[in-house]
């Protein structure tokens, strides 16, 4: 077993759906009649038929994780399917070695009315293991689902987190050398969620793993490459974590994050986020200064005391990234500008979301909330991207007598 041999290569793959599924079956049937006659199939669209994926090539070698990301419909599920031989590929290659385990759809590879003991014999079957390894495991699958208790049930009246902790443990506990990951993993709840990533970080190093998801930070904290697919083509591709996931989130849609104006008592009137050297884009560059900047107006008579701004940043995927609150003076009756320096912009790549509030007390009472006020974009010239935020900080080292 050689540490880096390739083991999954993807040469010019494609995929054809038809949108139409009348005229889907009359081609199915066309196809059929043809390769019996020998006849190679049209390569060009007909009605009604769009690539789902198209002419995509990677490679992945054993002790790494490829990351797939694309917007819904890019043709992510459809690549996995064709790397678990689920469907096949008009055209291209696909060249697996070794043992392939995949959690693709939820449910996937089960027969529902069989219990989840039988369940498991058929899978690790399928994945070709024999009876005497699969009962050398079976416990160990078992226990890591902690499913002792429903193994005999049959899987039909499993919940949806249920399949996925059973689906999961076979996939990963019988070691696969290639193991294929759909975002499926998402519905298990946040317990097992951390307990089938610790396992992928285990399972890493022995194998090749294909892994989709939504998640930035489920992405960028295990995947060493990423592949963007955009209407079926592998737009982007490579170890360029940290770009990939720029040129990503910078192409979401805006309208995701329009703007809203919860409580309006205390009116923010503009607000910035700009680069120090670069007061005019919205752009940072990663470990470069910048600055906050916005005003507030007072709406109706009222006195307010005892102010505070309240900062949020989400990243694209709408995850927490981080929050600042500050105590403001406020003078009534005037614009008042306030201005925030920062010495590093310390976030990785990618857009960013800023809602910010203002509080008034020590209870502090929402008096105005604009989420989404405004968005950043940060470039990283980092060669690793594992985190959103890097924790600005001063080393000391001595060296002991
Ligand atoms: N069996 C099928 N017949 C026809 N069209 C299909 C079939 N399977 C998938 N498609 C279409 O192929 C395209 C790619 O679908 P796919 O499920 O691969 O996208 P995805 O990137 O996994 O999306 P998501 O993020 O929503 O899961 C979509 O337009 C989908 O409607």
């Amino acid at each position: 077993m050689r540490n880096d041999e390739v083991l999954i290569k993807v040469e010019g793959v494609s995929k054809k759906f038809c949108k139409s599924l009348k005229r889907s079956l009359w081609y199915g049937l066309g196809d059929i009649f043809r390769s019996v006659l020998g006849i190679k199939n049209p390569e060009i669209l007909r009605k009604d038929e769009f690539w789902a994926v198209k002419d995509v090539s990677f490679e992945v070698r054993r002790g790494e994780c490829l990351g797939l990301i694309g917007h819904n419909g890019a043709g992510k599920s459809t690549l996995l399917k064709m790397l678990n031989g689920l469907i096949r590929p008009d055209e291209g290659r696909i060249e697996m070695r070794g043992k392939v385990g995949a959690l693709i759809e939820l449910g996937a590879g089960f027969n529902p009315v069989l219990t989840g003991r039988e369940n498991v014999y058929n899978n690790g079957a399928i994945l070709g293991f024999s009876k005497a390894e699969i009962d050398y495991k079976f416990d160990d699958i078992v226990n890591f689902a902690e499913m002792e208790e429903f193994v005999d049930m049959p899987v039909q009246n499993y919940s949806s987190g249920m399949k996925v902790r059973l689906g999961f443990a076979i996939a990963a506990q019988l070691e696969p050398d290639v193991l294929i990951l759909d975002e499926v993993l998402a519905v298990g709840d946040s317990d097992f969620r951390v307990k089938c990533f610790n396992h992928i970080y285990k399972v890493i190093s022995k194998s090749a793993v294909v892994f989709v998801s939504h998640s930035i930070p489920q992405l960028t904290r295990i995947c060493d490459k990423l592949g963007l697919l955009e209407k079926g083509n592998l737009l982007k591709y490579g170890n360029g974590v940290g770009d990939i996931i720029f040129y990503y989130t910078k192409a979401l849609k805006q309208e995701k994050h329009t703007k809203t104006n919860e409580i309006q008592n205390i009116l923010i009137k503009k607000f910035w986020i700009k680069e120090t050297d670069n007061p005019v884009g919205k752009e940072l560059t990663f470990g470069k200064s910048y600055f906050i900047q916005f005003e507030l107006d007072l709406c109706g008579k009222a006195i307010y005391n005892d102010l505070k701004i309240l900062i949020t940043v989400n990243d694209a995927t709408e995850n927490n990234v981080l929050q600042l609150i500050e105590n403001i003076e406020f003078t009534s009756g005037k614009l008042n500008l306030y201005k925030f320096e920062f010495q590093n912009a310390n976030f990785n790549a990618g857009r960013y979301f800023i809602t910010a509030s203002i509080l008034e007390g020590d209870k502090g009472k929402f008096l105005s909330v604009q989420r989404n006020i405004t968005f950043f974009d940060v470039k990283n010239y980092l060669p690793g991207y594992a985190s959103v935020f890097l924790i600005p900080h001063k080393i000391t080292h001595e060296i002991k007598k």
